[in-house]
């Protein structure tokens, strides 16, 4: 059907309402990463915890990173007012919505189940409360998502096997393991052996690598770990022999424009290696990370990206969207169901000929 697109009929005029109404899944976002600053202070009095800012606007104030590592600290100090399966329920419900609003048909959530059973909150009220929000997205949304327990990098390969034992009773609601937090000093090599008894559960595995870290974590991954999809991946764009690599086999990379430049990774969204990565042939998928931290949630990095990139138009609108779908772990029926909608959309852009 693609064979019918003719990317050149489609004006660059056109690509806010496609953008907006085209499906389109997001592979890369953490759960917590969602917690806005309303609803962190709702939960904080819910529980009587005294957040260490005045109020909400103190908080988004707050959010000016300078690094990773600086995020992190406000992310998991944030965390705290996440308690109860109720709590997760919100926190999940509340990002599901927005993300039917900007026309996501599958989600892929991380979630960081150490970050709170260090904490005394136990693995099930973490799970089941984020499963409950998916089955209601589900049901009321139309939105499919699944989860993806992470492993925070910071922590010992022995704290990450502990992890992942606790959820084993849960192990129907997730689908497969990932690797986050602070990646400078934490190669992917340090937890080889977590990796390898995922795998045998069936699991899905992907990590975080080259955001911080050289393209040298990334080979890691892809190598120790055999990570499916690379969470970032940006500084693959330093090794040619890798840029190759990840072409040939098809490895998608699940980039987070916003929070580059929110991190520092970048300096500018214009000079954010996207170009040369899909260029090169790479499956490069668009994300939001954090989205309640970094400005916002998927079309709003969609909507800076082109506004960045004016040599874009349709025909990378299109792959980028295409790949989000592709890269996901659905079933190959629903990736065909949802491309011939994709497909369906850019040609209705078309001008006639
Ligand atoms: N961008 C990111 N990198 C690593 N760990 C994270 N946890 C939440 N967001 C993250
Ligand atoms: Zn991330």
């Amino acid at each position: 059907m693609s064979s019918t697109l003719d990317f050149s009929r489609i004006p660059r005029s056109a690509l806010p309402g496609l953008l907006a109404r085209a499906p389109k899944a997001e592979l890369h976002m953490h759960i917590e990463g969602s917690l806005e600053p309303e609803l962190s202070f709702q939960l904080a009095a819910r529980h009587g915890i005294t957040l260490p800012y005045a109020s909400v606007e103190a908080l988004r104030e707050a959010m000016d990173f300078e690094d990773l590592q600086s995020f992190l600290n406000l992310y998991y100090a944030c965390a705290d007012v996440l308690r109860t399966e109720d709590d997760f329920f919100e926190l999940g419900w509340a990002y599901f919505q927005r993300a039917a609003a900007d026309g996501i048909v599958h989600a892929e959530i991380f979630f960081d189940p150490q970050t709170h059973t260090a904490r005394g909150v136990p693995m099930g009220a973490v799970i089941l409360g984020l499963h409950r929000a998916s089955e209601q997205a589900r049901r009321q949304l139309g939105l499919s998502s699944s989860l993806i327990l992470c492993f925070l990098r910071h922590l010992s390969e022995e704290e990450a096997l502990q992890t992942l034992e606790a959820a084993l009773p849960y192990r129907e609601f997730f689908i497969g393991v990932g690797l986050d937090s602070a990646e400078r000093d934490h190669p992917p090599a340090k937890f080889e052996r977590v990796f390898a008894w995922a795998r045998t559960l069936g699991l899905h595995v992907v990590a975080h690598a080259g955001e911080e870290g050289p393209a040298a974590y990334v080979e890691q991954a892809l190598d120790l770990l055999h990570a499916e999809r690379i969470d970032h991946g940006v500084r693959s764009i330093d090794s040619p022999a890798l840029m190759q690599r990840l072409a040939h086999e098809g490895v998608p990379l699940t980039v987070c424009p916003l929070s580059n430049l929110k991190l520092c990774v970048v300096p500018d969204l214009a000079e954010h290696p996207l170009p040369q990565l899909l260029a090169a042939g790479l499956r490069v998928t668009i994300n939001s990370d954090d989205p309640a931290y970094f400005g916002g949630y998927l079309l709003d990095n969609f909507r800076a990206l082109f506004d960045a990139l004016p040599q874009w138009g349709a025909a990378e609108a299109y792959a980028l969207l295409r790949n989000s779908l592709q890269a996901s772990f659905v079933a190959p029926e629903q990736k065909v169901a949802w491309m011939a909608q994709l497909d369906a959309r850019f040609v209705a852009a078309m001008t006639p000929a």
